[in-house]
């Protein structure tokens, strides 16, 4: 299979679409961000790289930071973590609060912005904001092997200026004594996590544990057991696009996460990690020519959790 060839042609056919959608301007940061960008990144199991477009532009991850911060709350705390978020697809916004009532402060699942928001309070255990948020750095570039990935203090601040339903997710969610830090210092972490900074070379890198059970098959590093891995892989795809999750696994078929800032890590199990690229985003938030690319993607290389 020559996946040069398959990107290559999924970026030509998608090229006169480039800027559809919309991008996240709730985030002032993140709406000055060009929406004609594209890139694809897909680095196999056994250590080849593929790119095409725009695949070296650092973008603004967001949401696809809750997966390794997931990672690292399991690290930490291990199963004991779904006491205080649950593991069910949400149905609803990312930021939505209506369940959270009904569920008594109880997150459906670490990736709405809620769940998220409870994960950061467990990592940030026993240390300062400055400390976790350093933990959570260090963490993806040890992920990715490329210390030069950084936190856009930009886009952090815009968020930290601006982010008063996830304010009000946070202080709702104390109320229910399910934050255990101050709201300040849980959002602190939250929104630098959400502002790390990565090329769709580097995140495709960085999910590579992923799709090799939980093993950098480069460095040879066990990141989690098998079995986590599978299961960080069955959260992706049960809750990785909000209420786009089922959309995203019917015409994808693979575990993904989407971030407002128009990135999606797709993994392939045995196969490959796969970052793509586009900021303009769909009506639930997840990047619209992302999801195409990766829906021409998994077709032409049969990469389907559910069969070739
Ligand atoms: N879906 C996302 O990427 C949302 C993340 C964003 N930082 C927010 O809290 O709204």
């Amino acid at each position: 299979m020559d996946l040069q060839a398959i990107i290559d042609d999924i970026a030509l056919t998608l090229a006169e679409r480039r800027g559809e959608g919309k991008v996240a301007d709730y985030i002032p940061e993140l709406a000055k961000v060009d929406p004609h960008q594209f890139g694809i990144a897909v680095t196999t199991v056994d250590g080849q790289v593929f790119t095409v477009g725009d695949a070296a532009t650092p973008f603004s991850i967001q949401s696809v930071s809750k997966v390794f911060m997931l990672t690292l709350a399991l690290g930490k705390a291990g199963e004991g973590i779904w006491k205080r978020v649950g593991r069910e697809p949400s149905g609803t916004a990312f930021n939505s609060i209506v369940q959270l009532e009904h569920e008594h402060g109880i997150p459906r699942n670490p990736f709405v912005n809620a769940g998220a928001i409870v994960v950061c309070d467990m990592v940030l255990a026993g240390h300062k904001p400055k400390e976790a948020i350093g933990e959570v750095l260090r963490f993806v570039r040890y992920l990715a092997d490329d210390e030069t990935i950084t936190i856009d203090r930009a886009v952090a601040k815009s968020e930290t200026e601006t982010g008063f339903r996830n304010y009000a997710l946070a202080n709702f969610m104390r109320s229910f004594d399910n934050l255990h830090h101050d709201v300040d210092h849980v959002l602190g972490v939250y929104f630098h996590q959400c502002a790390l900074s990565m090329t769709c070379r580097q995140l495709s890198r960085a999910g590579l544990f992923l799709a090799a059970q939980g093993a950098d098959p480069i460095s040879g590093y066990s990141v989690v057991s098998p079995k986590r891995a599978r299961r960080i892989n069955a959260l992706m795809l049960t809750c990785g696009h909000y209420d786009g999750s089922g959309d995203f696994a019917y015409h994808v078929g693979l575990p993904g996460k989407s971030g407002v800032g128009g990135g999606i890590l797709a993994i392939a199990p045995g196969k490959a990690s796969i970052a793509v690229w586009s900021p303009g985003l769909n009506k639930v938030g997840n990047s619209a020519l992302g999801s195409a690319a990766l829906e021409m993607l998994a077709t032409r290389t049969g990469w389907s959790v559910f069969g070739a």
